[in-house]
């Protein structure tokens, strides 16, 4: 471990450097958050007897300590694996139903599909990421979910906030940061630390910032996080930031976790309380405008998309968008987007392709739709159909849903016996290995 690193942090914790030290021969915390927007957490929690510890930073959370990547429940995004203290910043962002919200720096999308579940019908979530690598995954991630309100864009902070300025209630930047509290996931960062690092990082946050100021609204909200203990990248970044935007006021977080920083008002959590380490403030800005979200007429659909969506749900609750033959769902209007680099908007229904409507997986993720249509498979056949394989089940001819105890995972065509498979390649499972038998 890195000296000069480790000089700091006894720098800033001296009564307590040597837990931190013996922190870091502890196992990660490792941790899930119960996707409400699919499954009920009691409901949960009867087929998951694991989930017997809650976590201590947020509601519908669970320290677990068994990987359960393949988890019949982690497949079909019941369940998100989030480090237990990587929830706090939402928690505390308090996320109303109707809120418009930007997750700035959203990939791979932890904190952005914990602010979806927290929206209502018309609420809606606006989940930017600048990387164009890391923003597929965002979105492989909001379709596993199953999130319908929400666009996923890939451009900078700066384009995004100045097309869309004074439009969010909340505001989330998760900063891109030195990661001084990943240490123990990633031995390389262990090497790697530097002081030029996390002053470079301090920079590229205070740029982010000012880039976050101009999207928030009024009375908006601003959440501020990090992954690192440097003070460089935390309380300076807030000191300036307040400083130099004399409207934005600190709220002062009194959050049952985690400790107060060094000013007053903002949160740190260390190793020591029972989560990996993240450095939270939340901040309000009391001027400025108040501006509404353009949004669009729903589009009116082509008759082979209207005979498809009667098959499967109750089309007329939602609103359409249509963008060269491929059609995209809301349960709110959809926004103007125009002139930004723009992956998803709304959940994906299909494609029409010459004379007929092939759907998208995405489509069949979302729990909330009531799909018309569903059978419940057992948990061998489940195995088989992420193998890319047909299954034997009785059903009703066309497009069904497929469900594992009530929780879609995909979907299939039926001729009336057998269901062949659309589960994409990209998410099949490989060969040996397999969906786990719950415990
Ligand atoms: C800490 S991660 C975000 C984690 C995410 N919020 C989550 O909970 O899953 C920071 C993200 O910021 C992105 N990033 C890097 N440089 C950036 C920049 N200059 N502006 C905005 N985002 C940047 C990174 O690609 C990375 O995905």
């Amino acid at each position: 471990m890195n000296e000069e690193f480790l000089e700091r942090i006894k720098s800033y914790i001296p009564d307590e450097f040597d837990g931190f030290l013996a922190s870091l021969d502890k196992p990660l915390y490792r941790g899930l958050r119960v996707n409400t927007k699919k499954i009920d957490t009691d409901i949960l929690k009867e087929y998951m007897p694991v989930l017997d510890r809650p976590s201590i930073f947020s509601k519908d959370s669970f320290y677990v300590d068994q990987p359960l990547g393949n988890h019949p429940f982690h497949l079909s995004g019941a369940f998100y694996l989030q480090e237990p203290s990587a929830s706090a910043p939402v928690e505390i962002m308090n996320v109303q139903q109707d809120d418009i919200v930007l997750d700035l720096c959203a990939a791979p999308g932890s904190k952005s599909t914990q602010i979806a579940q927290a929206l209502g019908d018309n609420g809606f979530l606006l989940s930017n990421e600048i990387d164009s690598k890391r923003v597929k995954i965002l979105l492989s991630n909001m379709e596993r979910m199953g999130i319908v309100n929400m666009a996923v864009t890939n451009t900078t902070p700066e384009i995004i906030c100045s097309k869309l300025q004074g439009c969010f209630d909340k505001v989330l930047v998760d900063a891109p940061c030195s990661g001084e509290g990943m240490m123990k996931k990633h031995e390389i960062a262990k090497d790697n630390w530097s002081l030029d690092n996390v002053l470079f990082c301090a920079k590229r946050q205070k740029d982010i910032l000012s880039h976050a100021y101009k999207a928030l609204k009024k009375d908006g909200i601003l959440v501020y996080s990090t992954c690192t203990y440097a003070k460089e990248e935390n309380e300076d970044v807030i000191e300036w930031f307040l400083n130099e935007y004399k409207d934005m006021e600190l709220i002062h977080i009194d959050s049952s976790f985690g400790r107060e920083g060094f000013i007053p008002g903002v949160r740190r959590i260390f190793p020591m309380d029972q989560g990996e380490g993240h450095f939270i403030a939340k901040l309000q800005k009391k001027s400025g405008v108040d501006k509404k979200l353009s949004c669009l007429r729903s589009a009116s659909l082509d008759a082979l998309v209207t005979s498809f969506l009667k098959d499967q749900i109750e089309k007329d609750k939602y609103y359409f968008y249509t963008n060269h033959d491929k059609v995209y769902l809301m349960k709110r209007p959809f926004i103007d987007l125009k002139n930004i680099k723009v992956l998803r908007q709304g959940l994906y229904v299909g494609d029409i392709i010459k004379k007929r409507f092939e759907p998208a997986h995405a489509f069949y993720m979302a729990n909330c739709l009531n799909y018309l249509m569903t059978v419940d498979v057992s948990i061998e056949s489940m195995d088989q159909f992420m193998h890319g394989l047909e299954i034997e089940q009785e059903t009703r001819k066309g497009y069904v849903a497929l469900c594992y105890k009530g929780i879609n995972f995909g979907f299939g065509k039926s001729d009336g016996k057998r269901i062949k498979n659309k589960i994409p390649k990209g998410l099949r499972l490989m060969e040996g290995s397999h969906v786990l038998k719950e415990d």
